[in-house]
């Protein structure tokens, strides 16, 4: 999804989709631990390192995200399909899952269910105890989408103080939460920037730090470095991955780049199409430190191996 240049009230509810605010603005609360202070230039550079899978101390050992018996069905009485069916997965907290598998089984109605941008047609979803509804209004999550979805009109700053604004926070203090989020993608000094002005990789920057501005505990990633080029995709990924350790958030991530998938989790899922359920669930025991050279890995080698394994027979299943 693009934004184009709308009516305010049409754009400003797409631009609260697309931050997973609720439609209508609340109370400008902020959850106490605002986004880590690191002073890095770099989204990926220095920060408090957590333990992989565990990220900045989980709160309670429930499983953040409880799916149980999800089904998805699209189309009108008499004349439906079934996008998921029999869904089951429990989302640790501090956790990073990926989701794979063939085109159109469901990973993107997966999250939006999750996102509460869809409904689901049976089955029970719980995120930290609460529906997808209430977390959604309580702006638990963050949402990224695959196309960097930023206000032409609007410098990086702006995009990412918008959702802010929207939900009450005085200029002042939405421009300094903006002007931390940037910081902490590595585009402090981009942020008077245009998105016309910012390559594909620096949109996408824009973008996580829009999310992470409202410091959800779930982070929902919709393939958002699938337009990148290999090079700059890897970099993204390893900056993702040490962005994940320093916050220790839980993320849900959709891809269709094994290695990306293998390089980022802590587990993947693999999916299946007609209807979409998940196949198979491979934890990544990689080190917890993964960089550049993580990908010669031996051990990375043989994960990428299993899960594509895992995808061929998905896709003959
Ligand atoms: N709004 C909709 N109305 C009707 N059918 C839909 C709708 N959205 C998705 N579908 C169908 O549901 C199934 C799952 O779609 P979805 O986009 O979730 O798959 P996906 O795994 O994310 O695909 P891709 O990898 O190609 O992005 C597909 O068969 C798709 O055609």
């Amino acid at each position: 999804m693009r934004l184009g240049r709308r009516g305010d009230t049409d754009y400003h509810a797409s631009m609260a989709d697309a931050s997973g605010l609720p439609t209508t603005t609340g109370s400008p609360t902020r959850r106490a631990g605002t986004i880590p202070q690191t002073g890095q230039t770099h989204m990926g550079s220095t920060g408090v390192a957590t333990d992989a899978g565990t990220g900045g101390g989980p709160a309670s050992d429930a499983p953040l995200v409880r799916i149980a018996g999800l089904e998805k069905r699209y189309g009108h009485a008499g004349d439906t399909s079934a996008a998921l069916a029999g869904v089951d997965l429990d989302i640790a907290r501090g956790e990073f899952i990926s989701l794979i598998g063939p085109s159109g089984c469901g990973k993107t109605t997966l999250l939006r269910i999750l996102a509460d941008l869809e409904a689901a047609t049976a089955g029970r979803i719980s995120i930290d105890g609460l529906s997808t509804a209430e977390a959604r209004r309580d702006r638990r999550y963050g949402y990224v989408f695959q196309a960097p979805t930023l206000l032409d009109w609007r410098t990086a700053l702006g995009n990412v103080m918008l959702p802010l604004r929207l939900l009450g926070h005085p200029r002042a203090e939405a421009r300094r939460i903006a002007a931390e989020a940037l910081a902490q993608v590595g585009l402090a000094e981009a942020a008077g920037r245009y998105p016309w002005q910012l390559s594909g990789g620096q949109q996408q920057r824009v973008s996580i730090a829009r999310a992470l501005s409202l410091e959800p505990e779930l982070l929902l990633m919709d393939e958002p470095f699938g337009a990148l080029d290999e090079i700059t995709r890897e970099r993204m990924n390893q900056d993702l991955h040490a962005l994940w350790r320093r916050t220790g958030k839980t993320v849900v991530f959709v891809t269709h780049s094994i290695a990306e998938a293998v390089f980022l989790s802590t587990r993947v899922a693999v999916m299946r199409a007609g209807p979409g359920r998940i196949a198979r669930v491979l934890d990544i025991d990689l080190p917890a430190d993964r960089d550049f050279a993580t990908r010669d890995h031996p051990r990375f080698h043989q994960l990428v191996t299993q899960v594509h394994e895992g995808l061929h027979a998905a896709y003959h299943a």
